[in-house]
């Protein structure tokens, strides 16, 4: 029998409250109706264009927000319905690595006392030799000294600034990271260096990552399978090297279009791409730019389902795909 997953995503819808400078306030979908499961030590790529809902959903997989509705499922059990002092106690079992390491980490302290932090907040611990002995093991698991413990951010690179980040999450032995863009602000070879470290992490110590990025190639090096976002919601889903290199959704075909015509400025070439009405909303997200659309996408949205074993794709005309 199949293990349940490790993380439960279901159904998770959320509204934001916009404000626009012009015009009148209005409700916003970050997220619809949007379900996923990761297994256990599984990486699990996530992908979509910025403003897509990526890290709306990050937020709520570490319940740093709350759904308008749907659940989170960690373990069988659902984050939201937990009390607080229970909901503190699984924080040890979910951590988070953000996008900046220079932002994340506080510049007045020393390293020593930045990767324990969790330890003090989360696990109660207050005994100075078994802390201590305690981050001069993480620091050294992450490739950096115990020594490094005594000095403080700015004298590390980026890279560095990353690897003692990713010591501060793992401390507290967390099962599942949330890696949210951890790599967009490094250089290329420290990028390669950070994305090791994780598998590294991976295999010697069980953790599951879900992994967050705008950056298909990186993506497509790291995650064991991967699912595209489009307007709040999944569009596809299946193995990494099996989704780029065959994407059955028509979304997923225009973002590695769009990846590889980057222009000098940075932005994602969309030449050629319909641009019709939006519709009656009741239909497809993606159908006014999709190139394949007809008239059903218009009236009836598209569910994610099973295409072929392992593959999810949310499209009225993945049939007609060649597979
Ligand atoms: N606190 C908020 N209040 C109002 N709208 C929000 C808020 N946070 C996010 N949004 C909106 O929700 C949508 C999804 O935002 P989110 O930051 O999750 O996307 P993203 O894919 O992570 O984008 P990026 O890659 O640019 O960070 C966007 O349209 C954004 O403007």
């Amino acid at each position: 029998m199949k293990k349940a997953p490790l993380l439960d995503v279901r159904h998770l819808t959320r509204d934001y409250l916009s404000r626009p400078l012009l015009g009148k306030p209005h409700t916003q979908r970050a997220l619809d109706s949007l379900s996923l499961s990761v297994d256990a030590q599984e990486i699990f790529g996530i992908v979509g264009e910025s403003g897509c809902g990526k890290s709306t959903l990050a937020r709520l997989v570490m319940a740093l927000d709350r759904p308008t509705s749907g659940q989170v499922l960690f373990d069988g059990e659902d984050l939201f319905s937990l009390k607080d002092k229970q909901l503190k106690q699984k924080r040890r079992d979910f951590q988070m690595v953000f996008q900046d390491p220079f932002g994340s980490l506080d510049p007045r302290q020393k390293i020593g006392r930045i990767v324990a932090e969790p330890l003090h907040v989360l696990a109660s611990k207050t005994d100075k030799a078994e802390i201590d002995a305690r981050v001069a093991t993480m620091l050294e698991s992450v490739g950096l000294e115990a020594r490094h413990a005594a000095r403080y951010p700015h004298e590390f690179s980026g890279g560095q600034r990353q690897r003692i980040a990713i010591a501060r999450a793992l401390i507290t032995g967390p099962r599942l990271v949330v890696a949210d863009e951890p790599v967009s602000a490094l250089d290329l070879s420290v990028q390669a260096q950070v994305l090791n470290l994780l598998q590294d992490l991976r295999e010697k110590r069980g953790v599951t990552f879900l992994f967050i990025s705008h950056n298909l190639a990186v993506v497509n090096s790291i995650a064991d399978r991967v699912g595209v976002m489009y307007r709040g919601r999944l569009v596809e889903q299946g193995p990494a090297h099996a989704v780029f290199k065959q994407p059955l959704h028509p979304y997923t075909n225009v973002l590695i279009d769009a990846e590889l015509n980057v222009d000098r400025f940075g932005r994602q070439a969309r030449k050629g791409l319909p641009n019709r009405p939006a519709g009656t909303g009741q239909g497809c997200a993606f159908y006014a730019h999709c190139p394949i659309a007809t008239e059903r996408c218009t009236l009836e949205r598209p569910e994610l389902h099973r295409v072929t074993p392992g593959r999810m794709v949310a499209c009225h005309r993945v049939d007609e795909m060649p597979q």
